[in-house]
């Protein structure tokens, strides 16, 4: 069974790799949704697979780290595409949400991406 939960962050950010021509070079700013998905057996007794309060307890420092932040000032951020957004959630998340199976970072209504902590170039 997979349960999910999902957050909001506003940030700002620039792309800097880039051309000067891209807008996206240029600082602009986010309103991100991340949907952070816990996978598991539903347990007999209490009938969930984790509290949601669980995976809020997860998010609480995330979201002290990066909203309304600078999100390229950000250890291991600098070049904040929606993708390595994704890449570093799951790496700060999953320590402490060991059921943690995919999260999907949307950075407008229609754009967005979905990792599942398989191996990345980089
Ligand atoms: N694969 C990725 N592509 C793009 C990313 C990204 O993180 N990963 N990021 C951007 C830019 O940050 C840009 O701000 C996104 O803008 P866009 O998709 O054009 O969305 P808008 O809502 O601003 O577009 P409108 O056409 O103005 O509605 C680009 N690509
Ligand atoms: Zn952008």
């Amino acid at each position: 069974m997979d349960i999910f939960r999902i957050f909001h962050l506003q940030c700002a950010r620039r792309l800097p790799a880039l051309p000067a021509s891209h807008r996206c070079s240029r600082v602009h700013g986010h309103s991100f949704e991340v949907e952070l998905t816990v996978s598991g057996e539903v347990d007999a007794r209490l009938g969930w697979v984790c509290d949601f309060a669980e995976i809020e307890a997860a998010w609480r420092p995330i979201h002290e780290a990066l909203d309304h932040r600078y999100l390229n000032d950000v250890d291991r951020l600098d070049n904040p595409t929606s993708e390595r957004l994704a890449i570093w959630l799951w790496a700060q998340l999953k320590p402490s949400l060991p059921g943690l199976s995919q999260i999907r970072v949307m950075e407008t209504h229609d754009s967005g991406c979905i990792y599942r902590g398989e191996p990345t170039a980089s």
